[in-house]
């Protein structure tokens, strides 16, 4: 069984428990009064450089605990003080240590766009994501089968959702694309073997059809990391790791949004 394998097996068990607790009507009551959904795909893409997404990870499947995080919104607070376009929360409790209640909280806190970051695989888990405040919530393709994938694509919009569709490899692109997805995201992390290749989304975003957006996600260290996923066509990074691991998560976004924003990075890049 692959690493993705078991930790889809345990968020179907945590999910199973709160579906015992919760009814879909009354998450739906939640949904209805949650705060309106923002617009997810104006914050990703804009003519003024790349667009940083900063995760509150706690802890990760390849690398054990990361950060205590004991106040997420508050590390969601100085991610939005040094730029931030836009907030990942991780909601996977057993390997990722994150919860709604950090999703809650960090929405409390910020203005810009918050995606739920999780293993999504039934459109309960989107409206619980809608209901805790989040605008995105991430798909992923390799979790998913096509009919399933195109379901919760169209389940995610209609509920306000924008969905990020995270892909590995060109054939999850093409999923992606026929399943009507408008923000892909290409993991450099494998999440079967969790390798990290930085080379993935040079490789597969040729294959992502202009006006989708394009967004780099894992690996990314520094500056440096940044502006090698900008020059190959990202229009925004996803980054967790490095910030919350950092002796200065606001600084270190500071500098990600100063490097993203270099004239020179622009050049070329319509
Ligand atoms: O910590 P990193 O290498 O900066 O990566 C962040 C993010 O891309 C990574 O957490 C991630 C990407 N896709 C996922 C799917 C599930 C859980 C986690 C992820």
């Amino acid at each position: 069984m692959s690493v993705l394998d078991e930790i889809i097996d345990g968020v179907r068990a945590d999910l199973a428990e709160r579906q015992a607790r919760v009814s879909l009507d009354e998450l739906k009551e939640r949904a209805a009064k949650a705060p309106a959904a923002k617009n997810a795909m104006a914050a990703l893409k804009g003519d003024d450089g790349v667009k940083v997404i900063c995760e509150v990870k706690r802890s990760s499947p390849s690398k054990g605990a990361l950060a205590a995080i004991a106040d997420p919104a508050g590390l969601a607070a100085d991610y939005e003080a040094g730029g931030a376009a836009a907030i990942s929360v991780l909601t996977e409790e057993r390997r990722f240590g994150g919860s709604l209640a950090d999703l809650e909280a960090v929405r409390a806190r910020v203005d810009v766009p918050v995606l739920r970051k999780d293993f999504i695989v039934t459109s309960y888990q989107l409206w619980e994501a809608r209901a805790y405040g989040a605008d995105l919530a991430l798909l992923i393709v390799a979790a998913l089968d096509q009919p399933a994938l195109e379901s919760l694509i169209e389940r995610a919009v209609s509920i306000g959702l924008t969905p990020l569709v995270e892909t590995h490899d060109e054939e999850e692109v093409e999923r992606a694309v026929a399943a009507g997805a408008k923000v892909i995201g290409v993991n450099a992390r494998n999440l079967k073997t969790l390798e990290v290749d930085r080379g993935t989304f040079e490789r597969v975003a040729p294959e992502i059809p202009d006006g989708i957006i394009k967004v780099a996600e894992s690996g990314v260290r520094g500056p440096h990391d940044l502006i090698a996923y900008a020059n190959a066509g990202a229009d925004a990074v996803l980054v967790g790791e490095s910030l919350v691991t950092g002796r200065d998560p606001k600084a270190a976004v500071a500098d990600l949004v100063a490097a993203g924003a270099h004239p020179a990075l622009r050049h070329g890049r319509g």
